[in-house]
């Protein structure tokens, strides 16, 4: 197993100062708290609260076979692309602590958004729910110690307005055993001191630790770095596509992927099997196939109960619609054991990376119907992958 040593070896960029160690120590042996640690790391917009995290699961893998990680940061998540809101139970240490890696979460869901702005209230009772399934999995006052689970909840740095609401709600509903609070030089940007999430009189014990962002030299100049948010995000969905083939087959440019995405066989879906959910937008009923093609989609079991959100399993591009032979096509990692009981296809905002676009990746220019049957570059590479039939959905 990678020690911690190694893996401060293996990213010499990231300075993790006396302070941070302490703090994500702190959490790890705090002898106050019997049942493992839940850890909300909370600051403004780029100060290293993601950096943390992963720094802190890392310290806490030392001392625990395995950890939760709920990220709530929907525009720039740690182990799934952008959009979804999810648990991800880790059992290895990251040893690069500069390198995102996607991982298969226990559970997700697709927001479909970038930021909680749009819906507040949805993101909210998404976030509920995934802390309510660890709750209920993980800390069950039955189950034996072993089961037992901390977890690290990173969080979005919109730390004003309704984000600070946002914030203050989630951290009342967790009720963590303790707070990293970062702050960076510029104070009026930094949450309010103190424990600003409770009431007066809260009898709860919560450990508060604020730290500063990390400074590198001394001089005492900042590491953060202004990250280059569309570009992050656009090489997550690349990353994730880049899933739907074996990882020793060459592809290591955007025109590459783009080539292979344009060949790959895609799912044939049949329409009548799925039902199709737009998050944040109404779409008039006659345009919906318009709308869905060329697209990327949340790929969800819906619920027997109607006011749950459905789970997530994934995303899919939808390829190419028929509407003459009611099938949709689909391009996914997802394997077909999970496919298979997908009946929902969430639309939100989403999009397919322009630079995808630019490339070879061509898409029928408007979804088949009985009317407007058409044939073009697209097609053709659309009809070689059809050649290779995948199983339909069930
Ligand atoms: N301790 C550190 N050492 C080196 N670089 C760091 C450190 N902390 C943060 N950075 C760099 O600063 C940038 C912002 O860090 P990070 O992504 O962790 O911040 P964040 O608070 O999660 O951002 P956001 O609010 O956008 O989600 C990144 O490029 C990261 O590599």
């Amino acid at each position: 197993m990678t020690s911690i040593t190694e893996m401060e070896e293996a990213s010499p960029s990231i300075h993790i100062s006396d302070e941070w160690s302490e703090a994500a120590e702190s959490v790890a042996y705090d002898s106050t708290t019997s049942p493992p640690p839940i850890a909300i790391v909370c600051g403004p917009k780029n100060c290293g609260k993601t950096t943390f995290s992963r720094y802190l699961l890392n310290i806490l893998l030392q001392r625990y076979k395995r950890v939760g990680y709920l990220d709530t940061d929907v525009g720039q998540p740690e182990f799934t692309t952008t959009g979804f809101l999810s648990l991800t139970v880790v059992d290895k240490l990251t040893p690069d602590l500069t390198i995102p890696c996607l991982k298969t979460p226990e559970r997700c869901f697709f927001f479909g958004d970038v930021s909680s702005k749009r819906d507040p209230t949805t993101y909210l009772k998404c976030i509920f729910t995934l802390y309510d399934y660890y709750r209920k999995e993980y800390c069950k006052s039955d189950s034996p110690v072993r089961n037992e689970m901390p977890l690290v909840v990173n969080t979005h740095g919109w730390v004003k307005g309704v984000g600070y609401d946002i914030l203050v709600d989630m951290l009342r509903h967790i009720a963590p055993t303790h707070v990293v609070k970062i702050n960076i030089t510029s104070e009026r940007k930094n949450l309010p001191g103190g424990k600003f999430w409770l009431d007066d009189g809260y009898g709860g014990q919560v450990n508060l630790i604020e730290i500063n962002s990390a400074r590198q030299d001394s001089f005492n100049r900042s590491v953060l770095i202004q990250k280059d948010a569309c570009l992050l995000r656009d090489l997550r969905i690349m990353a994730y596509f880049r899933q739907c083939f074996p990882s020793n087959l060459n592809i290591t440019t955007i025109k590459e992927l783009a080539n292979a995405l344009a060949s790959h066989p895609p799912y044939q879906v049949p329409i009548s099997s799925i039902k199709i959910r737009h998050l944040h937008s109404q779409v008039p009923h006659t345009e919906v196939f318009y709308s869905l093609n060329a697209t990327i989609v949340g790929l969800a079991v819906s619920s027997k109960q109607p006011e749950n959100i459905p789970w997530c399993v994934g995303l899919g591009i939808v390829r190419g619609i028929d509407t003459f032979k009611g099938l949709l096509y689909l391009i996914s990692p997802v394997p077909l054991i999970l496919l298979e009981k997908v009946d929902l296809l969430l639309q939100g905002f989403i999009h397919i990376p322009t630079c995808l676009l630019q490339c070879d990746f061509v898409f029928t220019s408007e979804y088949f119907s009985s009317a407007t049957a058409c044939l073009s570059v697209g097609m053709a590479n659309y009809a070689m992958g059809m050649t290779q039939l995948l199983m339909p959905l069930a």
